[in-house]
């Protein structure tokens, strides 16, 4: 119960309540048993006396005007028949495909916006109200101030932009507009030092790319995604599936290679040793030629130390073959999680030197302001960003972009 607690609280939920106690039904007088029988039939139930009438009681009652009477509720809607997992991915797949501009109203950037619209609202609602025509005084940075740390932007972050606005702006009127804009830029120049894309360096021949994460996060389908990127440029791509406790993340890794076009090297058993596996794919791809390697790992083992176990094993064992290898180590965040994903971050740093980020499901959460708060409080390169779950919806991370889209600002 301890340890589900530790990975619970890691992923950002409340760890579940112990079930509650079961309450014996009170006991039953016993019985009596009939002469030579075990179980006796039960008696017929005496005959329903006609009830007295019930004298008159006046209730005083005062009818809602119409208007307020609830309409009959609708039936309920008939539930989505079950999606079967292989036609998802490919119409996930068949919609991966780089859509013209006007196809996605603007391209990527109103894709961005779009992924960022729950999170915006969260930001951006509150600024609305309190800057229509408004002195900036203490009262109003004061308030500039909570929301920011509301819409997770973590509270450095926020002291920093507010300490910024007081040198540039303390005592001059401002509008909401006014003050989105200059949100936008100093939100902007916090996330550019950490803006840095994945380079891919195809002559190390492979390239390795080791993707950890908290299970959930988004591991299996960012590489899926980097393969098809990485395809589309023309590179030669392997995936080993090295969460070789899960039959589902090994499935998912084979159809998103058969799609992709991307090699796939998979346990032959469930459970098998991910570092053999690692091991395996890593010769394999070297005498395939293959110009990147991305190699899953499992979220989740029975405790921490044991996880920090096989990721550092991975590693020793690859280095068998290529001293350099890891060149990349990928840590996937959930969006959603909040500020639990800085949790995150520090606990994966103590296992593993990871190299970079990927924050994926930045369209499910109203908490994309984390990223703010990991570049200024982490300060790790962010390469990337997920906004839904279609091979085409993770994109380079970029502050610019970025920091106006979390904003509600146009390009
Ligand atoms: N909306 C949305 N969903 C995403 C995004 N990225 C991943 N997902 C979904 O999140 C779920 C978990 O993703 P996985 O890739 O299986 O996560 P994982 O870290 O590999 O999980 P384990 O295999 O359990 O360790 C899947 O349903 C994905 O489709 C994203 O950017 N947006």
């Amino acid at each position: 119960m301890a340890l589900k607690g530790f990975w619970d609280r890691l992923r950002g939920r409340e760890p579940e309540a112990p079930p509650a106690p079961v309450t014996p039904p009170p006991a039953q007088p016993p019985t009596p048993a009939a002469p030579g029988l075990e179980t006796p039939p039960a008696p017929p139930p005496p005959p329903v006396a006609p009830l007295p009438p019930l004298p008159a009681i006046q209730v005083p009652f005062t009818a809602p005007p119409m208007a307020e009477v609830a309409p009959p509720a609708p039936p309920p809607p008939e539930p989505p028949p079950p999606r079967d997992p292989e036609a998802a991915l490919a119409e996930a797949l068949a919609s991966s495909e780089p859509e013209p501009e006007s196809a996605t109203g603007g391209g990527w950037f109103s894709r961005l916006k779009t992924g960022l619209s729950r999170s915006t609202a969260r930001l951006t609602d509150a600024i609305t109200t309190v800057f229509r025509k408004r002195r900036l005084d203490e009262a109003a940075l004061e308030e500039l101030e909570e929301t920011l740390i509301a819409a997770d932007l973590g509270v450095a972050a926020a002291h920093r932009i507010v300490e910024g606005f007081r040198k540039t702006r303390f005592g001059k009127e401002v509008s909401d507009e006014e003050v989105k804009a200059a949100l936008a830029e100093a939100i902007a120049e916090i996330l550019a030092p950490v803006a840095k894309p994945l380079e891919i360096q195809p002559q190390r021949a492979p390239h390795v790319v080791l993707v950890v994460g908290v299970n959930g996060t988004g591991k299996t389908t960012t590489i899926a995604k980097l393969g098809q990127q990485y395809r589309g440029q023309g590179l030669k791509v392997m995936f080993a599936a090295g969460d070789t406790f899960r039959a589902a993340a090994v499935e998912q890794l084979q159809i998103w290679g058969d799609r992709t076009g991307c090699a796939v090297v998979a346990p032959a058993k469930m459970g098998a040793d991910a570092a053999g596996l690692a091991h395996d794919a890593l010769a394999r791809a070297r005498a395939e030629g293959m110009d990147v390697l991305l190699i899953d790992t499992a979220g989740r083992l029975h405790n921490k130390s044991a996880l920090m176990e096989e990721l550092a094993k991975i590693i020793r064992v690859i280095r068998k073959l290529d001293p350099s290898a890891p060149h990349s180590v990928l840590l996937t965040l959930d969006a959603t999680t909040g500020q639990n994903a800085l949790q995150q971050v520090r606990i994966f740093k103590e296992m593993v030197s990871v190299s970079g980020l990927a924050v994926t499901k930045l369209d499910g959460s109203a908490k994309g302001g984390v990223v703010v708060a990991l570049a200024q409080e982490i300060g790790l390169p962010v390469h990337m960003v997920g906004v839904g779950e279609k091979a085409g919806d993770l994109r380079p991370f970029t502050a610019r972009d970025f920091a106006r889209g979390l904003v509600g600002l146009g390009e």
